[in-house]
């Protein structure tokens, strides 16, 4: 019996936090120590120094920080072969380059990417990236709490990115837009040639509508995250997959196929 309860403990997937009292960190903590798979076995915020994280064994490390100090983290998780999970947003093509170049000296590092760990959104994008080569017009408006640093959001930037390659593989020309008069910043940001609009409020968590048009007719797809559980099925799925998935792994789609 008690070779048994070894065992099991052994078993275990040792998970380590950063940016562990944030707002997302907060829900990645309490729903690792819920996991009966997992155990939580260090919370690191700012201030306290990335070897907690490794001193206490850590083999995957989630990181929900900020963009400016992600990619460091990112770099000591792969120098000291732990795996990683990474929630923050900020990721260019640019960056995921270099993630993959420090990914090739360590082949047995797993680091999954996701720009939003909701079911929901992940299946918002797919659905999205599915319809684009249907319509003529497509614009995004993303919402969020107003204590986000990013915009437009991560979420938002990455649908952008899809619709685009969607629309060029079909073909499409750019959306048509007369504007020639505009106040800055009226018609949101240009990311790859899609509109983007974020809007920022008290009371809002984290929304996306996708506005597709064509004529006589318009498709809005939507997703509401109300609450910051809603990322926390996303992120178990990929701390369980991330060790035996070496090297980087964009997005959630993979793992939920
Ligand atoms: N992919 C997804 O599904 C989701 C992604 N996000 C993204 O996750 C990130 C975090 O969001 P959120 O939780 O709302 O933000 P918060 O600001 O609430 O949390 C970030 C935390 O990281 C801490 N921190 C800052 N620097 C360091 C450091 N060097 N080492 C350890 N901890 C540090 C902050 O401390 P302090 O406040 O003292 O600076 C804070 O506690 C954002 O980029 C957001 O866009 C959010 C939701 C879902
Ligand atoms: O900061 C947030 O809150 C969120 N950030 C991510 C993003 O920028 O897309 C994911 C989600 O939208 C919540």
């Amino acid at each position: 019996m008690i070779d048994e309860q070894e065992k099991s403990a052994d078993e275990l997937v040792r998970v380590g936090v950063l940016g562990a009292r944030g707002r997302v960190g907060i829900e990645v903590c309490r729903a690792v120590d819920a996991a009966a798979d997992m155990e939580l076995v260090a919370m690191v915020d700012q201030g306290d120094g990335l070897f907690a994280a490794s001193d206490a064994g850590a083999e995957v490390v989630v990181d929900f920080t900020t963009p400016d100090v992600v990619m460091d983290h990112l770099h000591w998780c792969i120098e000291q072969g732990i795996n990683a999970v990474v929630g923050t947003t900020g990721f260019t093509e640019q960056r995921l380059e270099r993630v993959r170049g420090w990914l090739a000296r360590k082949p047995d590092v797993g680091v999954v990417i996701a720009p939003n760990f909701g079911i929901g959104a992940v299946l918002m994008m797919q659905f999205a990236a599915r319809a684009a080569r249907h319509f003529e017009s497509v614009e995004i408006i993303e919402q969020h709490h107003p204590r986000k640093l990013d915009a437009p959001s991560g979420t938002a930037t990455h649908t952008a990115r899809l619709v685009a390659a969607a629309r060029a593989e079909a073909g499409l020309g750019p959306v048509p837009d007369a504007t020639k008069d505009e106040v800055a910043g009226a018609r949101g940001a240009d990311i790859d040639g899609v509109r983007v609009h974020a809007v920022r409020a008290t009371g809002l968590v984290a929304h996306q509508e996708v506005i597709f048009g064509t004529v006589g007719e318009t498709l809005t797809i939507r997703h509401d995250s109300y609450d910051r559980v809603s990322f926390m099925p996303g992120v178990l799925l990929a701390i369980r997959a991330v060790r035996s998935r070496p090297g980087l792994t964009v997005g959630l789609d993979a793992l939920l196929d």
